[in-house]
C-alpha cells in the first residue's frame, strides 16, 4: 500500500465498501436525510441542481427529488421543491441521455438555460482568448462554461429561496477534477466520500437506467473533443482511483499519479488563502 493512501482516504471521508443491498439502502437514506437537514437548517425551500446526463447528477437528482417528496409527504411543507436545470452549451451531443436522466428523476420542475451566449460574451469581453492555441482556448472556455453554469444556478437559487447542490464525490475530489468556483461551487455535496462505483451503485438502486449507470464519465467541456472521457485526462482509470481510495493494492505508478495530482490540487479543496 502507498504510504499516503489511508491519510488521503480519511481526509476525503471515504465510505467503506457496501456490504450488500441493505447497506446501499442505508446509505441512500442517510444521504436523503442529510439533504433534508440542509433545507431545514437553512430555511430554504428549493433544491437547484444541473442535470447533465451523467451518473453523478442523475444519482444526486434522484436523492434530491426523494428528499423533497418525503418532506412534503410528512407534512413539513408543500413548498419544498426540487428544480432541475438543463444547462447545454447550445445543443449537447448527448441530449438524449440528459432527457433520459430527467425522465428518470421526474423533478418537480425542469428549466433549460442555454449557456452559450453568456460564455462567449464573457470570453470576448476579456479579450484574452485570441492569442491562445485552439487547444488552450478550448480548455479555458471549458472552465468558463462550468463557471457560467454556476452563475445560472445561483441566479435561480437566489430567486427561489434555493440551495445549489454539487455532485463532487471522492474520486473527483482526490483528482481535483472540477472547475474551481465552477461546478466546485455549491451549498451542499450529498455524494461526498463515495468512490465512483459507489455513486453508480446508489444510482442503480435509486432506479437509474443501465445506460446512465454505465455511461463513460465525461466533463464534456471541450468542443474539440465532445464527450472526452475523464479517464483520458486523469491518466488513470476510475477503477484505479476507487481502488486507491478504498485502500487496495494499486500499481506504484498509478498511486504516484494520484498522490501527485492530489497534492497539486490541494488549493481547490481549500478556502482561499489569507495573510
Ligand atoms: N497553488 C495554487 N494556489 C491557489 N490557487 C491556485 C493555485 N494553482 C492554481 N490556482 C488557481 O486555480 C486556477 C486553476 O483551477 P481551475 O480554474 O479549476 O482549472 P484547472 O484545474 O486547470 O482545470 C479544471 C479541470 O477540471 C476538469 N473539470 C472541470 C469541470 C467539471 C469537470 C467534471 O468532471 O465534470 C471536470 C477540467 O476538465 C479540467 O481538467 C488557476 O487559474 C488559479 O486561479
Ligand atoms: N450540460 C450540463 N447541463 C446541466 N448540468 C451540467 C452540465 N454539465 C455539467 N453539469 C453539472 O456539473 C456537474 C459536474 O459534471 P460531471 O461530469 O462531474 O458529472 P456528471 O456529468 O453528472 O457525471 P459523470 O462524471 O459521470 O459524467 C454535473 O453533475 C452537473 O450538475
Ligand atoms: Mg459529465
Amino acid at each position: 500500500m502507498h504510504s499516503r493512501q489511508l491519510e488521503i482516504a480519511a481526509a476525503l471521508k471515504i465510505c467503506p465498501p457496501f456490504d450488500g443491498k441493505g447497506a446501499i439502502q442505508a446509505e441512500i437514506d442517510h444521504r436523503v436525510r442529510f439533504i433534508q437537514q440542509c433545507l431545514r437548517d437553512s430555511g430554504m425551500k428549493t433544491l437547484v441542481l444541473g442535470i447533465s446526463g451523467g451518473i453523478d447528477s442523475t444519482t444526486t437528482g434522484l436523492l434530491a427529488q426523494k428528499a423533497v417528496e418525503a418532506m412534503r409527504a410528512a407534512g413539513e411543507g408543500d413548498d419544498y421543491r426540487f428544480l432541475a436545470v438543463r444547462l447545454p452549451y447550445d445543443v449537447q451531443h448527448d441530449e438524449e441521455e440528459a432527457q433520459l436522466a430527467i425522465d428518470t428523476i421526474k423533478p418537480d420542475e425542469c428549466h433549460t438555460v442555454n449557456i452559450k451566449a453568456a460564455v462567449q460574451a464573457v470570453a470576448a469581453a476579456t479579450g484574452e482568448l485570441e492569442g491562445l492555441t485552439p487547444a488552450m482556448r478550448d480548455f479555458v472556455l471549458g472552465n468558463t462554461k462550468a463557471r457560467v453554469r454556476m452563475v445560472a444556478q445561483y441566479t435561480i437559487a437566489n430567486a427561489r429561496q434555493g440551495l445549489v447542490i454539487g455532485t463532487d464525490h471522492g474520486a473527483e475530489a482526490v483528482m481535483g477534477f472540477f472547475t474551481k468556483f465552477g461546478d466546485g461551487a455549491c451549498d451542499l455535496t450529498p455524494l461526498t466520500g463515495l468512490v465512483k462505483d459507489q455513486v453508480r451503485q446508489l444510482g442503480a438502486a435509486l432506479g437509474a437506467p443501465e445506460s446512465l449507470v454505465h455511461k463513460v464519465p465525461t466533463a464534456d467541456l471541450e468542443e474539440l473533443h465532445p464527450g472526452k472521457p475523464d479517464e483520458l485526462a486523469h491518466g488513470v482509470t476510475y477503477r484505479d482511483i476507487d481502488a486507491f481510495l478504498l485502500g487496495h493494492e494499486v500499481d506504484d505508478e498509478v498511486a504516484g499519479i494520484i498522490v501527485q495530482t492530489y497534492d497539486k490540487t490541494a488549493h481547490k479543496r481549500a478556502l482561499p488563502r489569507e495573510p
